[in-house]
């Protein structure tokens, strides 16, 4: 915010006479700008604001990229504007500028409340554009938050009514819309969703349908991405009547269109190996790449874990970093930040990082899994080759999944074909068989990272690229290191659709990734987990494979759940299940309280299957028929039925009233728990949408400036640091320990693409 200077009465209305000519002025300009004629080429062409400008040419934003020279005039009109350009292609300021410029021009002050929204799919590029904001608006008098889930609710709740701008993830923007007094909408101006085709995916529909119900439909709404799947109907949805389409022709996604939806200077490879030999291949790919900047996408974070734990003890020579879905949020930016920064450095990712995260200098991008479709495919290489810079990319396919090439041909995306030279080809399969030999830690990341996989695989959509019937997986588990592929058993197929529907379409991998420990695809809305399963499962997670039994000679616990993936086969004897008794667990609370219940147990008596046994080891039912000779002996036979059911009208009050002191113990700690619950939602430890333990958040103070500014002082530790990731502000010995943490050497010499190129020449042919 610009620092203001103390001016008496006479000065003020001048300035104010001044500031209200420049204003009228600028509408003006901006009615009579004529995007055809005007053919600006830098941002001081356009007609906005001085204080924009200015912001813009300290961050050295001087020339207009082709989409912001196109939208952002439109958007300045006041249209709805429908922006889909290549990824690295500038949509963020196309969309920003809009917001500056209208909440100036309408005078906003922070008494008119939030002025304009942005909603971002995830944390991390909310978390980007709130940085870009913070630097193109530090001359303009509005504020602007980040809310993207965290613990300090009231930190929000006290300042969010003094928010013009509010950039966020969906859920946590609706949660704030719920509680928060002071967010008042009636007067928003805008709204932009950055990513718009992944916001309308499913997962966040219903998120959105209640943020947009909230909103005044006067409201201008920007929608902007690098790829289109959503239909017509969505965004009538969101109110876009009257919109322009900007820049769709550049990501062509119909057969129509002839340029790829991908950068021009993006250099596009492929190369297809066995299943069993990607980890091969990408050992020897960042072994010949010591000095690159490169990113691996995986399928699921427990891939990411298990290749960075493993990888890491092997030390190819270079830093090895790794960022997911749940990680805690802060190691989540931290790795961002540090990545951001480091100019050779390789980072295994899920999809958590694939859109509109900007990470300077990418050379290259692998996918080791295959992408679920071809929007990912060009959201995952579009971290590399941003803003017209050169890039390169790499997939490796398996030979089953060869027909993705086709999807991409069909939207005109044709990677060259590369083979590897078997030379450079080394098998670190040895290597992982003996580290997960010494660490069974290790071997229990190899096995959820083999189930991960398997998951993946059967949950995709377009069954012809994903053959999960043709998984070699005994092959696929050795290459993990493993002595042999552990035992899934996936069921419960409508549960898969339903998450579908839950989540959207690119997290199912991590819902489903989520799933339970056993290896198994439940159907949730269905089955009843007893306290039992759960149980079963817990123990389950410490039981390795049968085949790392037996390799390593380990006697595994028995257990009990049938449906248990990773059962222990008996060695010495075979059971023939035909033959065992039908064994079933109370399948509800209700039942089971009752199996265990001592009264319930009691109005069974006279049951003949319950034995007792004397000391001779004979067994006898517990209510034997007695003798008559000895119960005459006893006495008169209504004085002993009186002193029976005396004693047993004792006993069982006494069970009752055990049953009914536990019962009275359970319900205290079940309101113990639930006002637990609501203390820590009121201190702001819920969790949202947006997954994980940990929350940031950093609300603006109405002073962008002052956001900035905050992150390095005390209160660091309630709202983390706001540092800009591209400012280099880490010491040497950060890095250094960084290194030591890995084990890895970070080479220190820079190099050029041209230099990496004929380093790759020594691995692909
Ligand atoms: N006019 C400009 N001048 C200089 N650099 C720019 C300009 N516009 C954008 N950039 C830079 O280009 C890079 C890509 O911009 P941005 O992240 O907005 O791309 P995007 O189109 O949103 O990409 P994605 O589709 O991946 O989200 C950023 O580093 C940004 O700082």
């Amino acid at each position: 915010m610009a620092r203001k200077i103390k001016l008496n009465t006479v000065q003020r209305k001048e300035a104010r006479k001044r500031e209200e000519n420049y204003l009228k002025d600028l509408e003006t300009r901006v009615e009579e700008y004529d995007p055809k004629t005007a053919n600006a080429k830098f941002f001081k062409d356009l007609p906005i604001s001085s204080h924009t400008l200015k912001g813009l040419s300290e961050a050295a934003f001087i020339k207009l990229t082709d989409i912001q020279r196109e939208s952002i005039p439109l958007s300045l009109k006041g249209y709805d504007v429908m922006g889909a350009a290549k990824t690295g292609s500038g949509k963020t300021l196309a969309f920003l500028i809009p917001i500056l410029e209208k909440l100036y021009r309408e005078r906003w002050t922070e008494f008119d409340g939030l002025g304009a929204l942005v909603i971002s799919p995830t944390r991390e590029l909310a978390m980007q554009i709130y940085e870009v904001l913070t630097k193109i608006g530090t001359h303009t008098s509005l504020s602007a938050g980040l809310v993207i889930g965290g613990k300090d609710v009231k930190f929000e709740l006290d300042r969010i009514s003094r928010i013009n701008i509010l950039v966020g993830t969906p859920g946590r923007i609706l949660q704030h819309m719920d509680q928060a007094i002071g967010l008042n909408m009636s007067n928003l101006q805008m709204l932009v969703l950055d990513e718009a085709d992944r916001c309308l995916d499913m997962g966040f529909k219903k998120t959105l349908d209640s943020i947009i119900g909230n909103l005044p439909p006067s409201r201008q709404t920007l929608l902007f991405s690098a790829t289109q799947s959503n239909s017509l109907s969505d965004l009538a949805r969101l109110s876009l009547t009257n919109y322009k389409s900007v820049g769709t022709k550049d990501v062509a996604t119909t057969k129509g269109e002839t340029e790829p939806a991908t950068p021009k200077t993006l250099q596009q490879s492929y190369v297809i190996s066995e299943l069993a030999d990607k980890l091969d291949v990408l050992f020897s790919f960042i072994k010949s790449h010591l000095k690159a900047k490169i990113i691996v996408f995986m399928s699921s974070s427990k891939q990411v874990h298990f290749a960075y734990e493993t990888f890491r003890k092997m030390q190819p020579g270079i830093s090895l970093m790794h960022l997911h879905g749940r990680q805690k949020q802060r190691a989540r930016t931290e790795t961002l930040d540090k990545f951001s920064r480091a100019q050779q450095v390789c980072l295994f990712a899920t999809d958590v990082v694939a859109r509109g995260i900007d990470f300077p200098a990418v050379d290259w991008v692998l996918q080791l899994d295959c992408p679920e479709d071809v929007d990912t495919y060009i959201h995952r290489v579009g971290r590399s080759a941003r803003y017209g810079k050169k890039g390169r990319s790499l997939i490796i396919l398996t030979p089953q999944e060869e027909m993705f090439l086709e999807r991409l041909k069909a939207k005109k995306i044709e990677p060259e074909k590369l083979t590897i030279k078997q030379a450079k080809k080394k098998s670190i399969k040895p290597q992982l068989q003996s580290l997960l030999f010494q660490d069974p830690e290790l071997k229990y990341l190899a096995q959820k990272a083999f189930i991960s996989y398997v998951k993946s695989i059967y949950i995709q959509k377009d069954k012809e690229v994903f053959q999960f019937d043709k998984l070699p997986t005994e092959e696929y588990a050795m290459s993990l290191g493993l002595p042999g592929a552990p035992k899934i058993k996936i069921k419960g197929m409508k549960s898969i659709e339903r998450s579908k529907e839950l989540k959207n379409s690119s997290r199912k991998l991590q819902a489903l990734s989520k799933a339970d420990n056993d290896g198994e695809i439940r159907d949730q809305t269905k089955e009843v987990r007893t306290k039992y399963d759960k149980m079963f499962g817990r123990k389950n997670q410490t039981v390795l494979s049968e085949h790392y039994m037996n390799v390593t000679g380990q006697q595994a616990a028995p257990s009990d759940d049938e449906d248990d993936f990773m059962t222990v086969k008996r060695k010495d004897h075979v059971l023939n299940e035909d033959e065992l008794p039908e064994l079933s667990l109370p399948s509800s609370n209700r039942a089971q309280r009752k199996a265990l219940s001592k009264k319930a147990s009691l109005s069974t008596k006279g049951n003949a299957s319950k034995t007792v046994f004397d000391d001779e080891g004979v067994a006898h039912p517990v209510y034997e028929l007695e003798g008559e000779e000895d119960f005459i002996k006893k006495g008169d036979a209504e004085t002993q039925k009186k002193a029976y059911l005396e004693k047993e009208s004792e006993f069982m009050n006494n069970a009752d009233s055990a049953d009914k002191a536990l019962a009275k113990e359970k319900r205290q700690e079940k309101k113990r728990k639930r006002l637990e619950a609501m203390r820590r939602e009121e201190e702001g430890q819920y969790s949202d949408d947006e997954e994980d333990d940990e929350r940031q958040v950093y609300l603006g103070t109405g002073n962008l400036s002052d956001d900035m500014h905050d992150s390095d002082e005390s209160d660091a530790e309630e709202r983390p640091s706001k540092r800009g990731r591209f400012t280099n502000t880490s010491s040497d010995s950060e890095s250094d320990s960084e290194d030591d943490k890995y084990g890895v050497t970070e080479l220190e010499e820079p190099q050029t693409l041209e230099d990496l190129e004929s380093l790759t020449s020594r691995l692909l042919q």
